[in-house]
Formats: C-alpha cells, structure tokens, sequence
C-alpha cells in the first residue's frame, strides 16, 4: 500500500520500535465483522456458525451479502470490528434519550438501537442530505420504532434540543487514518495539514454537542483516526473548556490499546486489535441529573377521516399496543408514529419522522413497507410465509402466484420468521410492495 511519507513519518516517531509491525499490518486484508439484529427473530444466524467477536454484545467476524435475506429483512448490519467498540462503550441503557450527532450511514445508530431495545428514544442526525437517505434506509431494515432521523447542522439541532440528551454520540469527521486499509480512497485525501483542519471543525462540532447534554449525561467522543490532534487532544481541549465534564476509564479488552498519554481512552491500532482503526473517549457531566425539565410536545395534527381510516387499518391488522406509547403525526398524506418526549421539530429538517406507518389514499390506508419490517409476525393479524425462492422472485419486483386459500386483503409476507413489508393478496396472487429504490436481482 503506497502511504504518504509525511503519514509514515509521523508514525515511526509515535510509534517507535512498534512501527515496523504497525507498517506490515496494511498488507493484510481488512477485517470484515457484522452484528446481529437483538430486535429480530435471529434463529438462521444462530444455527451458523460465524465466530463471536468476544468484546462486542451483538459482534460477529465475517461477510454476509447484501443480498441476502438476512440483510434485506435487517437481521445484520455490516460492520468491522473497531467501529463496535463505539457503541459499545457508550453504557446506553432502554429507557435513554440518545442522539447520533454525525450518523450516516448508520453504524453507531442502529448499535444503539439494539442497546435501547423500542425504550427510551433515538434521534439519529446526519448532515448530508443525500447520506441521510441511505441513514433512513439502514434505520428502517433495522425495525426500531423508536428513532427520527434528522437532516441538520449540529448548530440548528442544538437551538431545539437544549439540555436535552442522556447520551450523545460524536462520532466526528475526521482525516480517516483507520480506513486506509478498507478504502484506499481515503489516502488521497491526507496531506499533512489534514487532522489538523479536521480537528478545527471537530471543536465546532463539541462545542454544539455540549449545549445539547443533559446534566449528568455522557458525550462518547469517537473518530476512525489514529492523529493525536483529532483524539486526546480535542478531549484535552473538552476538559479544559468544560470543567464539569469527566473522563471516564474504558476497559481495554482484546488487543484496544491507551491513549496516548491519556490511559482512560480506546485505541484501536491494527498491528494490536483484530479491526481497523478507531479512537474513543467517554466524558460524564458531573452536575446532578434533572427529572422533571418541560418540553414542548409537538402537534399530531390528524383530521377525524384520517383517524377514521386508520383505526379501521389498526383493528383488522394489527395485533399490537406499542402505538399507545407515542404520538401518531401527520405530514401531507403519510402518517408517523413518533417515541414519546420529542419536542417539536417542526423548524428542523426531518429526513424519517418516526416510523412511517403509511400513506393515506382516497377512502383507505395503505401500510408502509417500514411498518411490515418493524412488526413481529405474532403482532400482525395476518401473515404469509414465504421460502427462499420467492424471497429472490419478490426482491426483484416480481409478483407471487400462491395456491394458498386466503381471503383478499393485507398480509405480512414473512421469511424464517421476521416481516419483508406488507403486500397485497389478491385472488392467489401476491402483489408486489417491495420498494422499487431497493429492488435487485441475482
Ligand atoms: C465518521 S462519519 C459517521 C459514521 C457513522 N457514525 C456510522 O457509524 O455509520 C462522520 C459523518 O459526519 C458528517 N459530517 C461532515 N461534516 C459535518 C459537520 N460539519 N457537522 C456534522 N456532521 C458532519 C459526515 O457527513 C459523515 O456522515
């Protein structure tokens, strides 16, 4: 691998006598993980035989395809093994009030998720309009019902959510050291000055962050850097300019390294750590936690038919009460249900306001594909089974001719256990709802 001189310098002076190894270790190949899905039925990943990465809740080594029905029904997320060790050590409970600050594509927030459990409520941010989408897509594979994705600047965010957070992860932009192995683009973008610049904007970013924790909340401060600028150096900078924060020891397990100078922190270094490489810190707030802060709610905002048309959908589909705890909400013609506590986000850019649980047409409901993903089959009233085969037909747009004798009407189509949406059956046959954007063939 062809590495900047300026990188391998700054490294050999780091690093010392270890240099040598850390050099070798971008001859080998990266290393590829993923984690299972606790909100799911996960019976055909446990039967297999993939090895458990021992630090990590839901971490397992391998690849699983993108095409496969454990991706497409949200049974894994991709992920290497560094990058869980965010998530991971961010002490997220059910029940929390999380934010996601910097999310695309969806890492660290669908690991929170799976740590949340539906308790509690994640807002999963990302500024990039065009990553936001793909954020949405991965959060609605995953089935949480209780995330909004939002697409703003942490400047904007921080107007609305004051004092807000349990928890808030900053996962930063950074100068990307740790995927040189992984994508080789990343070496084109580093030149010398690069952590630096980045490190200038990491501080912006912490300095909106702060006004959005809550009094004895936690800030996870993480970057996929090794440069000492971006790492201990903004923590250094955090401790300084907020004295009320603390940093907090994170055990080191596996082969995760100190920081430097700096012995409460993570660093994962490739020639150590079976992953990539990744930095994480966690401070606590010291002041004492307030319980009973007033928010201003926002509006549901539905009309006396649109409530008409989806009691209607609700009473003869679902077999569920979690609706119960949150509100429904309206936008155009698609209905919402968003987690409880939220203040009104009416002036922020919204990319998933909760999850979508449909689109209301004339004199009817029609469930959203999000919806028949986030509901277990005990929860809808009626399902239909599908096998392999008609997984690969369905993906790819086509509609399911099934000798099954049931009567018209919605149905969950169902793969080893776990919903692929809402479809149609009509006379035998199985229209097709799968989303054109993520239709494939093999
Ligand atoms: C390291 S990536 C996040 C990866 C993500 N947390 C995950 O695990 O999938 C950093 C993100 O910060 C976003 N970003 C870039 N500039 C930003 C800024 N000024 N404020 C907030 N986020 C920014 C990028 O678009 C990018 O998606």
């Amino acid at each position: 691998m062809d590495l900047p001189v300026e990188f391998l310098d700054k490294y050999k002076n780091i690093l010392g006598n270890e240099f040598e190894e850390f050099l070798k270790s971008f001859d080998r190949e990266a290393v590829s993980g993923f984690r299972i899905n606790p909100l799911k039925n996960l019976s055909s990943i446990e039967s297999s035989d993939y090895e458990a990465i021992s630090e990590s809740s839901f971490g397992y080594y391998g690849k699983i395809s993108g095409k496969s029905v454990e991706h497409v029904c949200g049974l894994i997320y991709s992920q290497e093994p560094a990058a869980q060790v965010v998530a991971e050590s961010a002490g997220v409970q059910s029940g929390m009030k999380v934010l996601d600050l910097c999310a695309a594509p969806g890492g660290k927030s669908t690991h929170l998720l799976s740590f949340l459990g539906n308790e509690g409520l994640l807002v999963s941010n990302e500024i990039s309009h065009k990553r936001s989408k793909i954020l949405v897509e991965n959060i609605e594979r995953f089935g949480a019902r209780n995330v909004v994705v939002l697409n703003e600047s942490p400047k904007r965010l921080a107007k609305v959510f004051t004092q807000y957070f349990d928890a808030i992860i900053l996962d930063a932009p950074c100068s990307g050291e740790g995927m040189f192995r992984k994508d080789s683009d990343a070496i084109q973008y580093w030149s010398p000055d690069y952590p630096q610049n980045c490190a200038n904007l990491q501080r912006e970013i912490v300095e909106e962050a702060m006004k959005m924790l809550a009094p004895g909340g936690s800030l996870i401060y993480s970057t996929c850097t090794w440069s000492e600028e971006e790492n201990e150096d903004i923590v250094k900078w955090i401790l300084e300019n907020y004295p009320n924060m603390k940093l907090m020891n994170i055990p080191k397990i596996n082969g995760q390294s100190e920081g430097i100078d700096m012995p409460e922190v993570v660093r994962c270094w490739p020639h150590h750590f079976l992953g990539e490489g990744q930095f994480v810190a966690k401070l606590n707030d010291r002041r004492d936690k307030v319980t009973d802060k007033k928010i201003k709610v926002g509006k549901s905002k539905l009309t006396n038919e649109q409530k008409k048309l989806w009691d209607e959908f609700y009473k003869k589909n679902l077999l569920t009460d979690f609706l119960s705890a949150g509100i429904l909400q309206v936008f155009g013609d698609n209905l919402y249900f968003l987690p409880e506590g939220l203040p009104d986000l009416s002036k922020l850019k919204i990319a998933r306001n909760g999850l979508h649980l449909g689109v209301f047409k004339k004199n009817r409901f029609e469930p959203s594909f999000a919806l028949g993903l986030a509901l277990r089959p005990e929860e809808v009233e009626r399902t239909l089974e599908i096998n392999e085969e008609q997984f690969r037909k369905y993906v790819a747009g086509e509609t399911l001719t099934i000798g099954e004798c049931i009567s018209n009407g919605w149905v969950q189509l169902v793969i080893n256990g776990n919903g692929l949406g809402f479809a149609k059956f009509v006379n035998g046959v199985v229209k097709n709802y799968f989303p054109k954007g993520l239709r494939f063939s093999y």
